[in-house]
């Protein structure tokens, strides 16, 4: 039963299964809470989300119809359809949809709207009388380093030299971007990102109209920089906790259980980049590599690397022979919470997105961070200076490549060594995992979020 009153909640988040996936997640945790969901997303997507709702009759999934946009291929629905120069083509028709949301929060009529990129999304719902929380599946850490309102005091053209530095009245924190790093960054602030409005300018224009915003952490893990993000667009600032998946109560494909369990307890490297990165070729096999340089078992689940049909095209010269009977290479969607919980997997290779990071965060597996690029590098920073609960894979500081030798001497220091350092990291990570699993940790904040929200709608 819900500790607060119950409201109606309407979700409407960024169409990527890294922010379509949380964003359910939380509303798992609210349905618990006896609240009532109305859940809109693409209408093709929603069947592959089905098995995420774990409270059909409290969450409702609302099927949205997808305009098209010229450079989309038809079925196109989500980033996992297309490559990322087209994410922005994704955005634009997600904008299209407005007046289509429009018909159905007036219909559906819900106390509260949370969603993300949609930065029209606080104007729309002010005029029906809804308030609007910024979900942010993004690390505050991220917000508060890229976007905050201190960035915009030079303008938005902001230079190499000062994004390699925190903006004004950040946190004291060792979390810095490298040269690579910030060229990069100066590129995606500024790029367009959907009807030619900007990404930095659609955060902004997202975080500093809505009513509050939310993030997906505890504050004994991000609270100074989640304040800091508040305290810049002058918000109150809610955290929903770690918001845990529950569960997941399908059982691990026949053939991947029984190859894990072939192996040793903890002793099997497991390796994703999520359901968006795709590496160049020459990235993909130093990856592949450094797995095998690493004479660990290992399994990989990757997506082709750029301009290649297939993973089996892409293998290095002799790479399956040699690997034969300790490694898999997998080009297909896997049961990623399932393979990060079986026993065998002792080490998670992670692109740092922050799904897989909480996923793999209540599991016991070393964590070696190889961040890709976006809010991937503060994740891995966050885990190895802030928390330091991982190794980082060092990359070249001006071209920012790793090589198969970076990446065996992450998994070696803490699969390998029996340093200080190796058993500082292994510490820090078993406690942080004793706090997340903590049976209260997770209904207290969500009781409290509950309690923030309903102060909102007064
Ligand atoms: C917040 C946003 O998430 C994005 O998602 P991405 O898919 O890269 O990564 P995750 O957050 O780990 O999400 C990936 C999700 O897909 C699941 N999965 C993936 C592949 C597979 O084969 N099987 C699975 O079950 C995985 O378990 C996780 O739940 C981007 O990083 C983006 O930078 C970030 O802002």
């Amino acid at each position: 039963m819900a500790a607060t009153p119950a409201y109606h909640i309407a979700m409407y988040p960024w169409y990527a299964f890294g922010h379509l996936i949380p964003f359910l997640h939380l509303a798992n945790k609210l349905a618990k809470a006896g609240h009532k969901i109305s859940f809109l997303l693409p209408t093709k997507t929603l069947y592959k989300l089905q098995k995420f709702n774990l409270h059909p009759d409290s969450i409702t999934f609302i099927p949205v119809t997808v305009p098209h946009v010229d450079g989309l291929p038809p079925a196109a629905e989500t980033t996992s359809d297309v490559p990322f120069a087209s994410f922005t083509h994704i955005m634009t028709a997600m904008d299209r949809t407005e007046s289509d949301i429009e018909v159905l929060l007036r219909a559906l009529k819900p106390s509260i709207v949370f969603f993300d990129f949609t930065y029209w999304m606080p104007r729309l719902a002010r005029g029906l009388g809804i308030k609007s929380i910024y979900y942010c599946v993004v690390s505050s850490v991220t917000i508060g380093y890229i976007m905050s309102p201190a960035r915009r005091l030079s303008g938005n053209k902001l230079t190499k030299a000062s994004l390699m530095q925190p903006p004004l009245g950040f946190p004291d924190s060792p979390i810095k971007l490298k040269a690579h790093e910030a060229e990069v960054y100066i590129g995606r602030r500024i790029m367009k990102f959907g009807s030619d409005v900007m990404f930095c300018d659609r955060i902004y224009m997202g975080m500093s109209q809505c009513d509050a915003i939310g993030f997906r952490t505890c504050r004994e893990i991000e609270g100074p920089y989640a304040d800091y993000v508040g305290n810049q667009f002058d918000k109150p600032v809610l955290f929903s906790g770690p918001v845990i998946p529950e569960p997941d109560t399908s059982v691990l494909e026949e053939k991947w259980y029984k190859w894990l369990g072939e192996f040793k307890a903890s002793s099997v490297i497991y390796c994703a980049f999520g359901s968006e990165c795709t590496l160049e070729k020459d990235q993909f096999e130093e990856l592949l590599l450094g797995l095998e340089l690493t004479g660990m078992p290992f399994m990989a689940a990757l997506k082709p690397p750029a301009g290649y049909e297939s993973i089996e095209l892409a293998l290095p010269q002799g790479f399956q022979e040699r690997i034969r009977g300790r490694g898999i290479v997998h080009g297909g969607w896997v049961q990623q919470q399932l393979i990060l919980e079986h026993p065998s997997v002792g080490c998670f290779i992670t692109h740092c997105g922050s799904g897989s990071l909480s996923e793999a965060l209540i599991n016991k597996c070393q964590l070696v961070l190889l961040p890709h690029v976006g809010d991937h590098i503060f994740q891995a920073r966050m885990m190895s200076l802030h928390l330091k609960v991982g190794v980082e894979v060092e990359k070249g500081e001006e071209d920012g490549l790793f090589t198969k030798e970076t990446v065996y001497k992450a998994v070696r220091t803490l699969m390998e060594e029996e340093s200080e350092f190796s058993r500082e990291v292994k510490t820090n990570r078993a406690k942080l995992r004793d706090f997340l699993s903590s049976k209260t940790l997770e209904s207290s904040y969500i009781d409290s979020f509950n309690e923030q929200v309903l102060a909102l709608l007064g």
